[in-house]
């Protein structure tokens, strides 16, 4: 449906010394590096990274509001952006959906009013008649759940309201695609995870194709169908949740996405997709492993805190079992985690609550070989 081909966007870098050395050789800043990503019919796709990242900045170039430096963007076929064929198509003439994170309803307009708004400013051409104009602003009252405030102002709904107010509004032009950026940010905790499913039905319901971007993980992982993980104005990978989380593909996206227990490992030898690793702590064997190293290789093992076994006596019968010595428990309600210590290594577990060791009890932890993933060394 949305194609993004080698998108780049760079500034003139005016930071200090760089500056200097700009009027001479032309310094420019990458806020996006080159990009590509597909977003399906039905999608919702998330842009994630860390702040300055390059998620706004890609967004903005799909949504015409930042003049991309180089790339292609293409819409249904609809070429909108691009860098050598001198094609750029004007903002509101993409037919895009936008809700961003100061979601700016208007506040001396009523609800109905905020939501019919965008339909009554169409060009006299294309502007619905006023019978369809109220049925379209009904239709998105009723699916954002706000059809009994459609008569009151727009300031005297809750937080959570207004977010949904926003989607209204957006929603009502039918875009071909909807453009979220952070739209929960601004909410408090309760509300932004009672939100995260709503929007998730609604975008489901409606069969909605949305780009999402946010710098929070577990918004991520729950709301999306795919996600890009951003780092430097780059994508360092695109994949389903399950994907990102349990098989990262570079140590950033691991560390970025949860928690995990880093080792540096050599590889020892390799047969079929079964490769063992040696370790500074013994050695490991990891099972399903996709573009198996070659021995010798150096590699980077993480292992899930929740994917580590933990036990007061030794079950010898399960591969990758190391002794170790509690050092730390930390209690957190719906888990508890234990740091071990194994030499100058420490390692998570993350446990039912249930399981609560003491520190400096000597206890035994495995992590089943399909739990050991190998990530590439940068
Ligand atoms: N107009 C501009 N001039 C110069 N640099 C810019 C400009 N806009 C953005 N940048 C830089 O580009 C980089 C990417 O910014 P962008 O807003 O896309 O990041 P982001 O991932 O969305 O971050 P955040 O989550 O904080 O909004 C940042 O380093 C930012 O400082």
């Amino acid at each position: 449906m949305l194609t993004v081909e080698s998108l780049k966007k760079s500034y003139d870098d005016t930071s200090g010394r760089s500056a200097k050395r700009k009027s001479d050789q032309g310094t420019r800043v990458y806020a996006v590096g080159g990009v590509d990503f597909e977003v399906h019919e039905g999608e919702l796709f998330t842009l994630l990274g860390p702040s300055g990242c390059g998620k706004t900045t890609t967004l903005r170039a799909v949504a015409g509001l930042e003049r991309p430096t180089e790339g292609r963007v293409t819409l249904g076929g609809t070429v909108l952006f691009d860098s050598d064929h001198g094609v750029n198509v004007h903002a509101n003439r993409r037919g895009l959906g936008m809700v961003f994170q100061s979601y700016a309803i208007w506040p001396h307009l009523s609800v109905f009013k905020n939501v019919s708004f965008p339909l009554e400013v169409m060009p006299r051409a294309k502007r619905p008649g006023r019978k369809e104009i109220e049925d379209r602003v009904g239709q998105a009252l009723e699916v954002t759940e706000l059809g009994a405030y459609s008569s009151r102002p727009a300031t005297k709904l809750s937080g959570g309201q207004q977010q949904r107010l926003a989607l209204a509004r957006a929603l009502v032009t039918r875009p071909d695609l909807m453009l979220l950026d952070e739209p929960l940010s601004n909410l408090d905790a309760k509300l932004r995870e009672s939100m995260r499913f709503e929007l998730k039905r609604l975008q489901r319901e409606l069969n909605l194709t949305a780009i999402y971007v946010t710098h929070d993980q577990s918004e991520a992982l729950v709301m999306s169908n795919r996600i890009a993980v951003m780092n430097k104005g780059r994508i360092e990978q695109i994949g389903k949740p399950r994907e990102i989380y349990t098989k990262p593909a570079t140590r950033f996206v691991a560390e970025f996405i949860g928690t995990s227990n880093f080792m540096e490992a050599k590889v020892v030898s390799v047969t079929g997709d079964e490769v063992a690793v040696d370790t500074a702590q013994g050695r490991l064997l990891a099972r399903g492993v996709e573009a198996p190293p070659a021995a010798g290789d150096t590699v980077l093992i993480s292992v899930r805190p929740e994917c580590v076994d933990l036990s007061r006596e030794r079950r010898g019968d399960v591969p990758n079992e190391w002794a170790g010595t509690v050092l730390t428990r930390a209690f957190m309600g719906d888990v508890v985690d234990h740091i071990v210590g194994v030499g100058d290594l420490e390692i998570r577990n993350r446990s039912n609550p249930n399981l609560s060791i003491a520190p400096g009890t000597e206890v035994y932890f495995s992590v089943p070989p399909d739990k050991v993933t190998l990530v590439p060394v940068d």
